[in-house]
């Protein structure tokens, strides 16, 4: 069976922030050039166009798979110095400002391949996941970690919510279907579902365990969470925290 890695056609880069250890997906279409980029990180933006344009990709779509509360996402960023023909893409159940607001049961295009959209709440309201089917890969954002989940602690967070999104959005999917998460912070890069069902430490267990192992976490809150939400709310391009906004006026006086 084809993985994601070698479905004809596809062109695929996995990218990191060692900062937030943020990964960002570029897919793009070899074909039609149309491509898509995931989580993009304002820090990043420049790298990440520098590639697109390398790859000779033009960017149709920059998506998040949630209101990110760790590091300010690079969309606005990004859209600012390509112009408007790239649209940025987030669910409309996260309540945040962008070109495309998707729902559940929602489908994608760049070139000849689709993006499906899962709604799965539980570590914000308006988590998505995106499935692949053509390459066999589901992007989970911050839903379904490697060996772990999101936590349930802040923003709209809710264990039992995120308990039920990932077994029937996530587990249900076929078991050698990759999944691409939006962190991790052990180095691993990437998971399956059929791994994850096996041995995810949370996601094995039953719900009442799970409930408990979320409330016992005892994580400190991200560092960017005051200045990172409301930032993302509005793409990242407005309600910038100070030092941000320098990096946004040089980006602009290097483009004019
Ligand atoms: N130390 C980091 C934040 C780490 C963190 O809270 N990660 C989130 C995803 S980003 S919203 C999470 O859900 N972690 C779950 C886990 O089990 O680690 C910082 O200060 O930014
Ligand atoms: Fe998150």
């Amino acid at each position: 069976m084809a993985s994601g890695l070698s479905t004809r056609g596809l062109i695929f880069r996995q990218l990191f922030d060692r900062e937030s250890c943020t990964y960002s997906y570029i897919l793009g279409d070899a074909n039609t050039k149309e491509a898509i980029l995931i989580d993009p990180v304002f820090g990043l933006a420049q790298r990440d166009r520098t590639l697109v344009e390398e790859l000779g990709l033009n960017l149709r779509y920059v998506m998040n798979t949630h209101v990110h509360a760790d590091h300010v996402t690079g969309t606005g960023l990004l859209k600012e110095t390509l112009g408007t023909s790239v649209k940025s893409v987030i669910s409309s159940a996260s309540g945040a400002d962008a070109n495309v607001k998707l729902n559940h049961g929602d489908n994608l295009s760049f070139g000849n391949f689709t993006l499906e959209v899962r709604g799965t709440p539980g570590h914000t309201n308006g988590c998505v996941c995106y499935v692949f089917h053509e390459g066999r890969m589901v992007f989970t954002g911050d839903t379904l970690l490697i060996r772990g989940c999101g936590r349930t602690d802040f923003q709209e967070g809710s264990a039992e919510t995120l308990y039920n999104s990932v077994k029937t959005q996530i587990f249900e999917l076929p078991e050698d279907y990759l999944v691409y998460p939006a962190h991790d912070y052990k180095g691993m890069t990437c998971s399956s579902v059929g791994e994850e069902k096996k041995f995810n430490p949370r996601l094995t267990k039953d719900i009442d365990t799970f409930k408990a192992i979320m409330d016992n976490l005892g994580l400190p809150y991200p560092k960017m969470l005051d200045k990172a939400v409301p930032a993302n709310k509005v793409c990242g391009l407005y309600n910038l925290p100070p030092e941000m906004e320098e990096v946004l006026k040089s980006t602009n006086k290097n483009n004019n």
